[in-house]
């Protein structure tokens, strides 16, 4: 009876590992913090583009992890990995269809929006962001494995995603949004610069040469300081230089994560148990960095 519940436990445990419920705020916070901003700027937000956008984000990272899931499943690299959800199923099709289902309904979402606004600007811009997640992973680029994800993953969330969702609203463009779109895709690549310390192991095994791999565990952590500093240098650039809200300072509270995962990486970068959980400690630098970003457009 007790084993009975301890299997169930442990097993319900790699489910949750495997869906990563945290890691979805990175879907939602390039919608929120952009679409704040087009409010700031025309005093108006659409409701129906920014839930179909959210939507179709949270889909759209979906279909991402669905599809890391299978391909990472095809070079091995997930083989010690028991929370893949191929290795959970067993069913990589099974996965492969769901994914681009997801990718499917995310599309006809965006399309929807491109009907509103009868201009296929969105839809290209969302296409572009999809593609960068598909060079990252897929067959035949897997740029992820040339230690390049984290540029990827610079773009689709930051410029071109955040693009895409200020010209949902607006169908216009802002320098300012691009400015902002800077310090949101640099916190969405500090999660993924995280995300490789504990794994060198695998991915050395795999011939994943990710910057970990690269640059070693003790200079990827001294380099955390530098990549956290430059989210909120950057904003303090913003204010200071009159383009940011006063406001966008309460961003700083990121500042209290930032620290507890800098002094955590410095500690145990070499110890992959302990240092597996960096990734969260990076989402939440991500998610309070850019949610009161986006407040301090609004307020
Ligand atoms: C799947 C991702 C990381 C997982 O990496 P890894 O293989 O090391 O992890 P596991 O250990 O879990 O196997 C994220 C990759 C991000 C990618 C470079 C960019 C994705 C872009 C999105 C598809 C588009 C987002 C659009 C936006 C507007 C919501
Ligand atoms: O599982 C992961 O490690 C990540 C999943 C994910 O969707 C994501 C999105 C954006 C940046 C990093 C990451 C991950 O690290």
């Amino acid at each position: 009876m007790m084993t009975t519940k301890l299997i169930a436990d442990s097993n319900s445990k790699l489910w949750l590992a495997a869906i990563k419920p945290p890691m979805y705020s990175v879907a939602i916070m390039p919608i929120w913090v952009g679409t704040a901003l087009a409010k700031s700027e025309t005093g108006l937000i659409n409701w129906g583009v920014f839930m179909a956008f959210l939507t179709a984000a949270i889909l759209i990272l979906a279909w991402e992890n669905l599809l890391n899931d299978v391909f990472d499943s095809e070079t091995g690299i997930d083989k010690n990995k028991h929370h893949s959800l191929v290795n959970l199923t067993g069913n990589k099709a099974l996965i492969l269809t769901i994914g681009n289902l997801c990718l499917l309904v995310a599309i006809a979402q965006i399309m929807l929006i491109c009907w509103w606004q009868q201009d296929l600007t969105v839809l290209g811009l969302i296409i572009l962001s999809c593609f960068l997640g598909y060079l990252y992973q897929g067959p035949p680029f897997r740029l992820g494995y040339q230690g390049l994800g984290e540029f990827l993953c610079f773009f689709a969330f930051g410029p071109v995603g955040m693009s895409a969702v200020y010209y949902s609203q607006t169908q216009t463009w802002s320098l300012l949004n691009l400015a902002v779109s800077l310090i949101v895709g640099i916190a969405t690549s500090l999660i993924l610069f995280c995300s490789h310390f504990h794994q060198v192991e695998d991915d050395i095994a795999a011939g994943k040469r990710s910057p970990i791999v690269r640059l070693g565990t003790q200079r990827g952590a001294q380099i955390l300081p530098w990549f956290c500093g430059s989210i909120f240098g950057l904003t303090l650039i913003g204010v200071l230089g009159g383009f940011f809200p006063i406001w966008t300072l309460l961003s700083f509270a990121g500042v209290f994560p930032a620290i507890q995962l800098c002094r955590h990486v410095r500690e145990y970068h070499h110890q992959p148990q302990q240092v597996s959980n960096c990734k969260f400690i990076a989402v939440s630098v991500h998610f309070w960095t850019c949610f009161l970003l986006g407040f301090g457009f609004i307020i």
